[in-house]
């Protein structure tokens, strides 16, 4: 999925939150709030692994979809877009996992 992709997908979710809740299943996600929206990322998460172990490339790559959406949604709902994400992504570059993760503060 392209960053052209993600913009698409999120000028939709901007456009079809101001619908009616029984005509858009995006503006019903924004009417039942943080909560539900976060309750259904977690949920495509869990059913994205369970495709990921079944071995079943198609249900992977249609539960990677549905996870993408709604965390665009979430995304939204907190103000935030995949640009900032790019953004933090992009901070990470050329920085290994191991180093950054032995940089962090101790807790
Ligand atoms: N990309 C998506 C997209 N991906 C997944 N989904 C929906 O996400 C839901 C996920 O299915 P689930 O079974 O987990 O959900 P559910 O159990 O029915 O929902 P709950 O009862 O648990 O709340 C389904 O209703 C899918 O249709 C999406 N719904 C919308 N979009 C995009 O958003 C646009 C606008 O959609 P509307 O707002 O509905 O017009 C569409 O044209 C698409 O481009």
């Amino acid at each position: 999925m392209s960053e052209e992709t993600l913009a698409y997908i999120e000028s939709v979710i901007a456009e079809r939150r101001k619908a009616s809740p029984e005509d858009s299943y995006v503006s019903s996600l924004f009417h039942r709030g943080t909560a539900h929206i976060a309750q259904k990322v977690g949920e495509e998460a869990v059913e994205t692994v369970i495709a990921a172990l079944a071995q079943d490339k198609k249900s992977l790559e249609s539960e990677a979809a549905d996870l993408i959406f709604h965390l665009a949604v979430l995304l939204a709902d907190r103000g935030s877009s995949f640009e900032n994400v790019f953004s933090e992504l992009r901070r990470r570059e050329g920085v290994s996992g191991h180093a950054e993760k032995a940089a962090r503060p101790k807790s």
